[in-house]
């Protein structure tokens, strides 16, 4: 007769390579039903995984196969996202389970593509996700998301915004509200109230994940908005330059000060691949965001090359993950996406773990 524990010995080998942890360590095992003829196992992996975890099923089912060949093996593996506990413990955003803010230090950096095909490929694995452009000074969801110009939100009951769709993702972007004759002093000051109050008047719907696109930089609307908002977790996106870093370690400690999370860091513009012979090159300079991370004790997410096909695609309404979705570049997306929904899903089980940086006062 197969014993429970000998099928969880086998389920322990399995490691996810985004959790690092083994399917029993994580609480993914729902059950495990075993009689002379048959074993039932299910799985429920705690962040978005609607194609990837196709990809364990088949590895579970295969192992648990051939070890125990006299019986009828059958594996289920599925996928739930929980809210995780707000920074703060703010009250967390109704129709959202997590907030996830993305950032950097400065601007060009390439916060808002790497926001846009992140948040795509996130809803490539099944997620429910939405993109809110907080980048005051520089909108551009709207255009890299193709949603045509002059678009405006519907509205219901006089008082709330529906988010506009675009590529699956539900959007919603001051760009939408303000046109390009509002004066940058209204701007300014006004932000923090202006964003919040958009952010909490739009009807979002059932989303698991809704990604913020900051305003570049860690100045007071930034950190304002970081205490204001009840965000789950942070990503920071940077370029190797020694400048950009340094933007990118105050935007890990502003973070940090206001006891936001950091998931990781996206390197962008990592390396130059020669368009006619394909040959890569550090050009910026090498390992910076590795560093980095874990100088700052947060994990490298990914790095991006600096590609035309990313801005062709980004500046046309088509980011790369939905225009060429089997692209080298889109899973370069998808595994950053990946592990931060795997981390955020860890958020809890870890914070004991995030180390406590010391802040001087300035
Ligand atoms: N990896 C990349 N390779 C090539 N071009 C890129 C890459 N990432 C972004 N870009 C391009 O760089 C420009 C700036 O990118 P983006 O608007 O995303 O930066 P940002 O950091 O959000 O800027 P801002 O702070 O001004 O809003 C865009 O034209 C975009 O298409």
């Amino acid at each position: 007769m197969v014993d429970q524990s000998q099928i969880e010995e086998i389920i322990k080998g399995l490691i996810d390579p985004y959790l690092e942890q083994d399917y029993v360590s994580c609480g993914s095992v729902q059950s495990i039903e075993v009689d002379d003829q048959s074993i039932v196992v299910k799985l429920t992996l705690p962040y978005a995984s609607g194609y990837f975890g196709g990809g364990v099923q088949q590895m579970l089912q295969g192992q648990l196969a051939s070890e125990f060949d006299d019986h009828k093996v059958s594996v289920e593996v599925d996928w739930l996202v929980r809210a995780q506990k707000t920074a703060n413990n703010l009250p967390g955003l109704k129709g959202v389970k997590n907030i996830i803010a993305v950032a950097s230090g400065k601007g060009g950096v390439g916060k808002s593509t790497t926001s846009a095909n992140l948040a795509l490929a996130m809803k490539q694995e099944g997620a429910r996700v939405g993109l809110l452009d907080a980048d005051i000074y520089g909108p551009s969801q709207g255009l890299m998301l193709g949603v045509a110009e002059n678009t405006r939100p519907e509205t219901k009951d006089e008082k709330y915004f529906i988010p506009v769709e675009a590529h699956g993702l539900q959007v919603m972007s001051m760009a939408f509200l303000v046109t390009d004759n509002t004066p940058m002093v209204w701007r300014g000051p006004m932000v923090s109230g202006a964003l919040q109050q958009l952010l909490t008047q739009t009807l979002w719907d059932d989303l698991d994940y809704l990604i913020i696109d900051l305003p570049p930089g860690t100045g007071d609307i930034q950190l304002t908005l970081s205490q204001k908002v009840p965000v789950t977790a942070s990503v920071i996106v940077t370029t190797p330059q020694d400048l950009a870093l340094l933007d990118a370690k105050k935007g890990i400690e502003m973070f940090k000060k206001v006891n936001v999370p950091v998931l990781g860091v996206v390197e962008n513009m990592s390396t130059h691949i020669c368009t006619n012979c394909g040959h890569e090159e550090p050009i910026f300079g090498e390992g910076g965001g590795d560093r980095i991370a874990a100088e700052y004790g947060t994990s490298l997410l990914g790095e991006l090359p600096l590609s035309l096909s990313i801005r062709e695609k980004a500046d046309s309404g088509k980011p790369s993950v939905v225009d060429d979705p089997e692209s080298p570049i889109a899973m370069m997306y998808l595994e950053i996406a990946r592990r931060s929904m795997a981390r955020l899903a860890l958020q809890n089980q870890n914070q004991d773990e995030i180390p406590v940086i010391q802040m001087s006062d300035d």
